[in-house]
């Protein structure tokens, strides 16, 4: 029996709309982020999948849109686990700046390689590759055993924290996910096997 794995980025936080970088910082949602967050919920709950178990990061947006997504499907009462593992990418020094003051003082092509190299970090925070060292361990470790059992996984998380997770389980290579954009609240699904490995992705 396949284990389903639900993957949602985050609704638009309020520094997403103004233009930050975010990193580990803690911003709430926007509005238009909650109704992202329950027109997921909505979807799910159309599609009749019915979670076993509950993931997000340590960061309020993500644990928020979590929130959403449950009230929309109608599930109360079940255990939520909160790990720094899935924390959006450290953005180090960049953190709180915005993205075209940025660009302005340290040039377009600069802030583009912090932005999507795979392992060129910002200064102070982490690249790709080192977020993936964190998310990919707990992965393997918490939530990898429950998917070969057959079980139904909802993980709400990051924009970066889940690309170093469809990488791995799409086997993409740095530039193929790198050119990966996840939208703010977009769910992606996959079927995974006895075996731990890809199955197919499933089409909302
Ligand atoms: O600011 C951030 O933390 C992330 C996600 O919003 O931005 P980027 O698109 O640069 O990875």
């Amino acid at each position: 029996m396949s284990g389903t794995l639900i993957l949602v980025r985050h609704g638009q936080s309020e520094w997403n709309l103004k233009n930050l970088f975010t990193g580990w910082r803690n911003p709430n949602l926007t509005e238009q982020g909650e109704s992202e967050a329950r027109a997921t919920g909505k979807a799910l709950k159309a599609q009749n999948f019915a979670p076993d178990l509950f993931y997000t990061s340590a960061l309020r947006r993500a644990q928020h849109t979590l929130d959403l997504i449950l009230e929309e499907m109608g599930i109360l009462n079940v255990t939520i686990t909160r790990n720094t593992a899935l924390n959006e990418r450290d953005y180090g020094d960049l953190s709180g700046l915005n993205k075209d003051d940025a660009r302005e003082k340290w040039g377009e092509e600069q802030v583009h390689i912090w932005r999507r190299s795979f392992d060129v970090p910002p200064p102070g925070g982490e690249s790709l590759k080192d977020t993936a060292a964190r998310t990919l361990p707990y992965y393997e470790a918490e939530i990898l055993p429950q998917l070969k059992a057959g079980k139904i996984v909802l993980i709400a998380a990051h924009g970066n924290s889940l690309r170093a997770l469809v990488m791995a389980i799409e086997g993409l290579t740095p530039d193929e996910i790198l050119a990966r954009e996840i939208a703010t609240g977009e769910p992606t699904v996959y079927k995974i096997g006895p075996d731990g490995k890809l199955v197919e992705r499933v089409k909302l």
